[in-house]
């Protein structure tokens, strides 16, 4: 099945936009483990066990396992999510972004390593450094648009003096993603939920493409203005992620349920409520 359609599938069957990131940090694993990198699988797995029937997608980022040298637990991660919540598609977050050759590199990591459906990339080298991707029919790609921090005010909001209008970076990227960039529909892109303004202006401009939007929870973004926002019925459908907050929700050994306890109000939360939206994700 193809990325966007096991994306609109699971939003349905779990009536659901969250995603939940899954951003393992040994220091701040449940009192039982702390410190602990070998139970970076066991405690993400305990999440998405709690958690699989609440999410559109889950989201690894890639670094949290990278750092504590725990690259076979991500593949170990994925094989479980594969097994036990084959639904839910699983976004890694890993940022790649270089030449083609060795984009074709990156993209055998996440596809075929780690048997991800979709990957979020840096498109600052450009279309080439993009293509090998998409050479993977049934993947997604999700392209860095307008990110959630401070600092993507640097570059993302820049205008570009040669192209007809002066658009911003984050708004001639939205439009290259919309169009000529994709070829066969496998694009998203990432817009933060701590620029609600800008996520407007991205879907206008991109009105098809699904959005990973993370920032709501821990940097404070907010859920049902992330929703006005960048979801439109019958069309571009929003990824909202949120990874600190769900995943330590608590440090005793019910961290699993508070996880799942915080995931059901975040997932409520991102409720369509607009009067044009029904209350459930259209089938
Ligand atoms: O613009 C961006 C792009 C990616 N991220 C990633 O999302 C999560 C956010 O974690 P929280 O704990 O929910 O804040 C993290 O993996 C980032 O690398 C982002 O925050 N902003």
């Amino acid at each position: 099945m193809k990325f966007m359609q096991k994306l609109q599938a699971a939003e349905r069957l779990n009536d659901s936009l969250l995603c939940v990131g899954l951003d393992p940090d040994p220091a701040r694993f449940p009192t039982h483990w702390k410190g602990d990198a070998g139970r970076i699988y066991d405690f993400c797995a305990a999440i998405v066990d709690a958690t699989k029937d609440v999410v559109s997608a889950f989201k690894p980022q890639i670094a949290y396992f990278a750092a504590h040298r725990a690259e076979d637990q991500l593949e170990q991660l994925m094989a479980h999510i594969k097994r036990n919540a084959p639904h839910v598609p699983v976004i890694l977050d890993a940022k790649r972004g270089d030449i083609g050759a060795t984009a074709e590199q990156y993209a055998r990591e996440a596809f075929d390593r780690y048997q991800a459906d979709a990957v979020t990339l840096s498109p600052f080298m450009g279309r080439d450094s993009i293509e090998p991707y998409l050479r993977y029919p049934d993947k997604g790609a999700f392209l860095l648009c307008r990110t959630s921090n401070p600092g993507g005010d640097d570059w993302q909001m820049q205008r570009l003096a040669d192209v007809p209008g002066q658009p911003r970076l984050f708004e001639h990227l939205a439009r290259l993603a919309q169009g000529d960039w994709n070829l066969n529909g496998q694009l998203g892109l990432v817009v933060g939920a701590t620029y609600p303004k800008e996520i407007e202006r991205v879907r206008e401009l991109a009105p098809d493409l699904p959005f990973l939007v993370p920032g709501i929870g821990a940097q404070g973004g907010d859920a049902a203005a992330t929703v006005a926002a960048g979801w439109r019925k019958d069309a571009g459908t929003v990824i909202v992620s949120s990874s600190r907050a769900v995943l330590y929700a608590a440090s005793g050994e019910d961290f699993a349920a508070a996880a799942r306890r915080v995931a059901q109000a975040t997932r409520d939360a991102l409720r369509p409520v607009s009067p044009a939206a029904s209350q459930a994700i259209p089938g």
